[in-house]
């Protein structure tokens, strides 16, 4: 593929839908932020222009006028007429008036309110001994009443005009005439041409069979409702920037052959309060016409980030539009046909009523590619350009760990790039490795991770794995990896088989020791230690606290549970200072025996350590069977297996020697 790696938001439209004409796409987002503040300045405008005008009308026309000032034209004989109703009093006077402290500002029109307190008597005695004439209908006849109620209500009118204008360019797109005079219901992407397909999509196998049954139940939604089956209603793609989510829901419908709606979160709240939530009715109700379909929503955590959190500005949009999204999704009978694809880059940020049964329920982890990952989504991008045969796709993926596949993407167009200028006839190897150097050059963080942290995360992972399956009775150790995700380094991940409920001291021990492995390879093979155990800590203070504080397996502090288990707070009653330095000096002793037993076992075992960090360096990622196999380890499966068989073996040694 040589096309340029597209814009992460196609900003043609809000809904996003490729191939539908509309106005020449916007290089970037500018011109949606200039929108933005265009609304704001004819808001303005229509304020400052309808308040000139409210002031100037009244100005040559009614002005609101202190009672004393009143007084003082009728003390001067200056008062041609009043009218009165109530306690309010309306009049004209004979020549124009000094307004007092008015800068020099002169009325005629006038009305003012009587206090309670004046005399009524006096005042009447006063008008008809100045022989003021008393009308019987209003006198401030200038504006009048009508035409002083338009004015009033003018800049409001203003206002819900401009709303409305506002509200269905918004509706119809920013393209143009046609979004202006008319709103544009949203359109699919086109179904035909072009199709995006899980060959488009490489290095993220997993996932792509975690989204199998998802394409499976849009190709035939029939199937599944005789069957009386629930489909998920919403899934949610979670990783880094550029891993391919978008790409990856455009894939589900195209694999499906269904219709793919695309709106990004963001686009939502940008809107004026109530706009976002009737867009969003409008995105399902389309979608519904024609499901089965796919709607797939970018950023949903601009939206739907946690409540509880501080939020600035745009807050009430923000939760109109998730509570109509939620609605929308409650909304579906399961056989509506409608999935809808919602992408993050944070889901840790988000608000639980979105992960609720029935909701975005389940969740799919989008990570970075390994080297094999790599690989293949360079093949992919550079489908369709002439290689030289110096070009070596494996290589290059080896010296790129950490890319995303929007940065492969990138490399292999750039490197396309460089090959058209020279005038090459074909991409060579030395184009790509100049395209790396500029990529990274661009790059805000390095691409790439230095050799030698590379290697030290290789044996901090391996450190943990090979305590991990050290430890008689540990959580089998699943896949260790050194592509950096997040903010981590490295993962190693165990879990166990079956559910745990309760855990023994032992157990626990065990895994303090297997979550100090990373320093304490650190430790042995470099002979310090870096501040990337930070998280291993935290996980360790907090077992090893709760052995001694909450579970009773510190001798020296008896079978108390000195701290709630929520809060880490001390009970009331347990709080005696000498209590907390007990249960601080116990939790140092365990975590400092474990700390000994880590280092001492891996100095042991140094040989495995050094094999499963040659592996991770060479591999990035290692699933449980190979991490066993290099480790020289049997699985807990394979020792079980092992000991069966050499059961059968020795029964079979009995029988055959009973034979004998
Ligand atoms: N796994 C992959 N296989 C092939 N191409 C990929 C892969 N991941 C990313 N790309 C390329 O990178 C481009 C951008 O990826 P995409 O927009 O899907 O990432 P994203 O995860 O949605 O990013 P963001 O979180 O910024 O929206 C894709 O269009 C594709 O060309
Ligand atoms: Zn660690």
């Amino acid at each position: 593929m040589t096309a340029p790696v597209p814009p992460r938001h196609d900003p043609q439209s809000p809904w996003r839908s490729e191939g539908v004409p509309g106005g020449p796409p916007r290089p970037d987002g500018r011109r949606r932020r200039g929108g933005c503040l265009l609304q704001i300045a004819i808001f303005l405008a229509i304020y400052i222009v309808s308040g000139l005008l409210y002031n100037n009308m009244s100005g040559d026309g009614t002005r609101s006028v202190d009672y004393t000032a009143f007084t003082a034209q009728l003390d001067a004989n200056n008062v041609k007429t009043v009218y009165s109703r109530g306690s309010q009093i309306q009049g004209m006077l004979k020549t124009a008036g000094k307004v007092p402290g008015g800068d020099g500002a002169t009325f005629v029109r006038f009305t003012t309110y009587k206090p309670s307190f004046a005399d009524s008597g006096q005042l009447w005695r006063e008008i008809q001994q100045k022989k003021v004439s008393v009308s019987a209908s209003p006198v401030a006849q200038g504006p009048g009443l009508g035409r002083s109620l338009l004015v009033s209500l003018l800049p409001t009118a203003l206002l819900i005009g401009v709303w409305v204008f506002v509200s269905r360019r918004a509706r119809g797109g920013l393209d143009g005439v046609g979004g202006i005079l008319g709103r544009k219901p949203p359109k699919p992407v086109e179904a035909e041409r072009g199709r995006t397909t899980f060959a488009d999509v490489a290095g993220i196998d997993e996932v792509e069979g975690e989204l199998n049954d998802v394409v499976d139940f849009l190709k035939r939604p029939d199937a599944y409702r005789r069957m009386g089956a629930k489909m998920p209603r919403g899934v949610l793609l979670a990783g880094p920037p550029g891993t391919g989510k978008t790409l990856l829901a455009r894939a589900v419908a195209g694999e499906a052959g269904v219709p793919f709606f695309s709106a990004s979160a963001s686009e939502f709240i940008e809107m004026i309060v109530g706009v976002g939530a009737s867009r969003v009715r409008e995105l399902f109700s389309e979608a519904r016409k024609v499901a089965p379909s796919i709607i797939f929503i970018d950023e949903i955590d601009t939206i739907g980030r946690s409540r509880t959190g501080s939020a600035v500005g745009g807050h009430d949009e923000r939760e109109q539009t998730l509570n109509q999204i939620l609605t929308e999704m409650d909304g579906f009978s399961g056989s509506d046909g409608v999935v809808v694809v919602a992408a993050t880059n944070r889901a840790e940020i988000l608000d639980s009523a979105l992960t609720r049964p029935g909701r975005f329920d389940r969740v799919v982890n989008v990570s970075p590619p390994d080297r094999k990952g790599r690989e293949s989504i360079l093949r992919i991008h550079t489908r369709a350009m002439p290689l030289a045969p110096d070009v070596d796709l494996a290589q290059v993926a080896a010296t790129t760990p950490g890319m995303t596949g929007a940065e492969l993407a990138n490399l292999a167009n750039e490197a396309a790039l460089l090959a058209v200028k020279r005038d090459g006839a074909r991409v060579t190897a030395n184009d790509l490795s100049d395209a790396l150097e500029k990529v990274q050059l661009g790059a805000r963080r390095p691409l790439v991770m230095p050799e030698e942290e590379r290697r030290r995360t290789a044996y901090h992972e391996s450190g943990h794995a090979l305590l991990g399956m050290l430890q008689p009775g540990a959580d089998p150790v699943r896949k260790i990896t050194i592509v950096p995700r997040g903010r981590a380094l490295g993962v190693t991940l165990s879990t166990p088989d079956a559910d745990k409920y309760a855990y023994t001291e032992e157990y626990l021990r065990g895994r303090i020791i297997g979550a100090l492995g990373g320093m304490a390879a650190e430790r042995v093979v470099y002979g310090v230690i870096t501040t990337g155990a930070e998280n291993d800590l935290e996980q360790v203070t907090g077992i090893a606290r709760g052995m001694v504080a909450r579970w009773g397996m510190s001798d020296r502090l008896g079978h108390l549970s000195v701290l709630a288990a929520e809060s880490e707070q001390p009970y009331g009653m347990s709080a005696a200072p000498h209590t907390l330095d007990l249960v601080d000096g116990e939790t140092r002793r365990i975590v400092e025996e474990c700390y000994a037993e880590a280092c001492r076992t891996l100095e042991e075992h140094r040989a495995q350590l050094d094999d499963l960090a040659a592996a991770l360096l060479e591999q990035e990622t290692l699933e449980e069977a190979e991490i066993y196999r290099v480790a020289g380890i049997a699985t807990a499966a394979a020792a079980a297996a092992a000991a069966a068989a050499a059961k059968a073996d020795m029964a079979a040694a009995v029988g055959a020697a009973r034979q004998d």
